[in-house]
């Protein structure tokens, strides 16, 4: 079972995990000279990406990606990379190395075998998985009803190109697999609609009905929820 923490104000809880961020890539820099950091894109995480920038001292040993991207240009509105280096990658955050989803592929499944190859070359396992969840239990970008789904929830590979059954934009996403190729997840749970996929989510079921239930129903990887309104 996932540990929770309960927080009445968003913001408080955004603060909270860049602290818990913060303190488990000083942990993993001083026991391995490195840390990783897989993070989700959406609206949620933008709180915590602007309180974890200048919550870390030295972030020359991070390494920083994501867990899944909008095969969109880097520059778009969408994009979880613009997301990412608007809001985390300033100041001195800038000199964490950043390695992106999205590569010059015309699509998704174009781009997908250099992006494998890129993941591949980080060092697994990764320290912490950042994960948010759409209102329809999607998370990174395993969404319910997508055709790529069984092979997301099965793959050995890392990463799996993913048409949204019923959102924008092809994406390229973490896999099962990879996600729980990682010493830490945090997941980040606000508003009452999310909170009420997540205790469905958590009372057991089919993975392919709720694919956050890769992260919250397995015991492998410790699992950190940050529940807020
Ligand atoms: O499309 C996505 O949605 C989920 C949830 O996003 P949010 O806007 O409801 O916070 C996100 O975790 C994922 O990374 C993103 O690409």
């Amino acid at each position: 079972m996932p540990t929770e923490h309960h927080f009445t104000d968003s913001a408080e809880a955004a603060a909270d995990i860049a602290i818990r961020i913060a303190t488990t890539l000083e942990q993993a820099i001083a026991t391995r000279g490195v840390a990783t950091l897989a993070l989700s894109g959406g609206r949620s995480p933008r709180p915590v990406l602007e309180s974890l920038s200048a919550s870390l001292s030295d972030w020359r040993k991070v390494i920083v990606t994501l867990v899944d991207e909008r095969w969109v240009d880097p520059t778009d509105p969408d994009s979880n990379e613009k997301l990412v280096r608007d809001t985390l990658l300033q100041g001195p955050a800038a000199a964490a190395r950043f390695v992106p989803m999205k590569n010059a592929a015309a699509d998704a499944y174009l781009g997908q075998p250099a992006a494998e190859a890129d993941f591949a070359a980080l060092p697994w396992p990764l320290d912490i998985i950042l994960l948010g969840m759409g209102d329809d239990g999607h998370t990174a970008s395993l969404f319910p009803q997508a055709k790529e789904l069984d092979e997301g929830l099965s793959s050995s590979a890392l990463t799996i190109a993913v048409t949204p059954p019923a959102a924008p934009h092809q994406r390229l996403s973490l896999t099962a697999h990879a996600i729980l190729s990682s010493r830490h997840i945090f997941l980040q749970i606000s508003g009452a609609a999310k909170k009420t996929v997540y205790d469905r989510a958590i009372a057991g079921g089919p993975v392919e009905e709720l694919p956050i239930r890769v992260a919250l129903c397995q015991d492998a990887v410790p699992v950190e929820v940050w529940i807020s309104q």
